[in-house]
């Protein structure tokens, strides 16, 4: 067997010749798109009589270049990680800048139910509502105004940041709060066409985490509902012979840790491991606190319903410690004004419980920003103790005593949240309002909950020389933020194409000096596109390592034999230890390491062939490079997922239901 070689050429790594081949054809030496086959390289001059027989020197630089990628990989990562430590600060501190507790107001725009006057007693400025009544005006000012037009898209960006922040460790809540029939629901759950805050952030999560390989992010998550004092799981499975209301009546406990963290003892908290998942169990939440709706009247905007994400991340970045934070997003029960709605029984009880709950809430939060020593968040239930025993000594112990079960009850609330409204914690309040003329009063009420939970900054006005002062500082951090993240993408972009560069190279010493993939390797392609699938990174890797793996034909992967022969402890040593390997080991349809050779025997030819097609084929499987992706849950589509198990509002016919259900106190005058 005759095989020709230009000797100069073995010792040239693979990159190089690739660089040459592909600017003499005018090709981008970076893409792998356009590479000549194996087969196409032309002849060269120098001839062995073996093919059995490859120089030591060739297997040298293979191992070289295989042990310089690593070594360039695990350079760009550390910067990486730095440039992520630099854009995590610059983040947490914009925010601190922006205030730990931000509260936002939407505006809903007109329905077709709506009575619309020709003057609109609403008007919006960025950060300024003012409110017509009466011939009066009342101005209020908050975080951010978003007005009728805003899309959920608009809302979504305004949220992003803060999503972040709880994948980088801290604790979050999105609270969406307002009168009832504001969009309260259609901001944290949205349409089909318009998805909400939730399923955008699951996706977003989902989407930021699989981009992160220096953390190893784990996820779980719970549904609640807190309405008349009960917490009621949404995710727990439903037990034969029992209907779901049964089930899910299961009142929980909370329970505060000594290091102050919180837990509902009991509660369903299932494993998450991507979007798909986490859609599915959303639904299935949603259609719990839907069928309760059904079944128990006038629950639907008597009650509020809690998401939550635990997060968990460990890894290099954050050395070696695991790290739990939590997401918690709300679509609090409608706010509604006792007085005016003139209610009476359980509708009163219900518009009480809610009421208690939400002013308990701003109790909690304006003690937060005061940063006061005593935070209030089991006020209610002191009161209610000594309501309770004035009540006892008047001989009305069971009045008291059903009053203070509703109160205990309520203040489950801002105990369940009182690690997320916490030091450390962020939280974004969203105050939704109706444009109608008729809801004036409800929307001033709602309005000044929101001064109140924004109150002590706002009181503590800056001096105009201040405020431009802080602006500046903002956007030189958030400029210093995006600067970062880019970087951070740029090192993302290079060390997936390193990886595939590498990747090749270890395909290609072990189809030539039949060792095998070294399991604790870095073996990885590129990372998948999260628009494509969306799951933690160690799942993708280890699909990816699967496909790798797979791709092989047959005749290259390792026999019970061959594993035998090398051990486990002889794979791992491949950069060092590989080289030292006899020749003989190999195969008869063994080649050189350098792909420089050309050849004329043919069944050489066909291994050659096949070997190239599988790195094609490799290329073809592997989703491309994207400098840049874009994770934003902007991108409303839900591919992977089957039409029925989307994330979809409920039934219209329910729906239809439940807006006969929804009983506007304001009507009931
Ligand atoms: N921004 C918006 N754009 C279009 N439609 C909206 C918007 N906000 C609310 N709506 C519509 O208004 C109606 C009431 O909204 P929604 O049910 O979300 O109110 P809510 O505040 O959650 O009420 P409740 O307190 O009873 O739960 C729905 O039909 C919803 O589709």
């Amino acid at each position: 067997m005759l095989v020709s070689v230009d000797e100069e050429e073995l010792s040239l790594p693979l990159e190089n010749i690739r660089e040459a081949m592909g600017s003499a054809e005018g090709l981008d030496p970076d893409s792998l798109d356009g590479l000549p086959m194996l087969s196409e390289l032309p002849p060269t001059t120098a001839s062995y009589t073996d093919v059995n027989v490859v120089p030591e020197h060739d297997k040298k630089a293979l191992e070289e270049t295989i042990f310089n990628f690593k070594g360039e990989i695990s350079g760009l990562r550390s910067k990486q990680r730095s440039l992520d430590e630099k854009r995590r600060e610059a983040l947490n501190s914009i925010l601190d800048l922006k205030g730990s507790i931000r509260v936002f107001c939407r505006v809903r725009p007109f329905l077709s139910s709506d009575r619309k006057r020709i003057r609109e007693p609403i008007s919006t400025g960025s950060e300024k509502v003012l409110v017509r009544l009466a011939g009066s005006r009342k101005e209020f000012s908050l975080d951010k105004i978003l007005a009728q037009e805003a899309t959920q898209e608009d809302v979504f960006v305004e949220v992003e940041p803060i999503l972040r922040s709880a994948l980088d460790g801290h604790n979050i809540c999105i609270l969406a709060y307002g009168q009832t029939g504001t969009g309260k629901t259609f901001t944290m759950e949205g349409k089909r066409d318009r998805l909400g805050i939730v399923p955008r952030a699951l996706k977003e999560i989902f989407c930021q985490a699989s981009q992160d390989s220096s953390v190893s992010f784990t996820f779980s998550m719970s549904m609640l509902e807190v309405y008349m004092g009960s917490l009621r799981d949404l995710l727990t499975p439903k037990p034969s012979g029992r209907t779901y209301e049964t089930a899910a009546k299961s009142n929980l406990n909370i329970q505060t840790h000594r290091n102050g963290f919180v837990e509902v003892e009991g509660l369903t908290d299932l494993n998450v491991s991507d979007f798909t998942q986490a859609s599915r169990l959303y639904t299935k939440g949603r259609h719990a606190r839907s069928t309760s709706w059904t079944n128990v009247n006038e629950a639907s905007s008597r009650s509020h319903c809690l998401t939550r994400i635990n997060i968990g991340r460990s890894g290099e970045a954050i050395k070696g410690k695991v790290e739990v934070s939590k997401l918690w997003m709300v679509d609090l029960g409608g706010s509604e004004r006792l007085l005016k709605t003139g209610a009476t029984g359980q509708t009163l009880d219900e518009g009480k419980a809610i009421n208690l709950s939400l002013s308990a809430l701003g109790d909690v939060i304006a003690a937060l920003k005061r940063k006061r020593g005593h935070v209030p968040y089991r006020q209610v239930l002191a009161w209610c103790w000594a309501l309770s025993f004035n009540f006892s000594l008047s001989l009305i112990i069971l009045n008291a005593e059903i009053k203070s079960v509703m109160i205990i009850a309520n203040s489950k609330l801002t105990q369940i949240l009182q690690d997320t409204l916490g030091d450390g914690s962020k939280a974004l309040m969203l105050v939704h309002i109706s444009p109608c003329e008729e809801d004036v009063g409800e929307t001033i009420c709602t309005l000044n909950f929101a001064q109140r939970v924004r109150a002590v900054e706002s009181n503590r006005e800056l001096s105009e020389e201040l405020k431009k002062h802080k602006e500046k500082k903002i956007s030189e951090l958030d400029r210093q933020r995006k600067d970062a993240e880019e970087e951070w993408q740029k090192m993302r972009g290079q060390i997936q194409k390193t990886e595939i560069l590498l990747h090749e190279k270890q395909k290609l010493f072990s189809s030539t000096y039949q060792l095998f993939d070294d399991p604790n390797d870095i073996t990885v392609g590129p990372q998948e596109d999260c628009r494509e699938v969306i799951g933690t990174p160690r799942k993708a890797e280890t699909a990816m390592r699967k496909n790798n793996c797979n791709s092989l034909p047959r005749f290259m992967t390792s026999t019970a034999a061959s594993r035998h022969r090398q051990s486990p402890a002889d794979v791992e040593i491949i950069p060092s230890r590989a080289r030292f390997l006899r020749l003989d080991t190999r195969s008869s349809f063994q080649f050189s390491g350098s792909q420089s050779l050309s050849y004329s025997e043919p069944n050489f030819r066909t291994v050659l062939r096949s070997s190239n097609r599988i790195s094609r084929y490799a290329e073809h499987n592997t989703p491309p490079v994207t400098d840049n992706p874009k994770c934003n849950g902007s991108d409303t589509r839900i591919p992977s997922t089957p039409r029925n198990k989307r994330v979809t509002p409920s039934q219209p016919n329910l729906r239809g239901t439940l807006s006969r259900h929804r009983r506007r106190m304001s009507d009931l005058v």
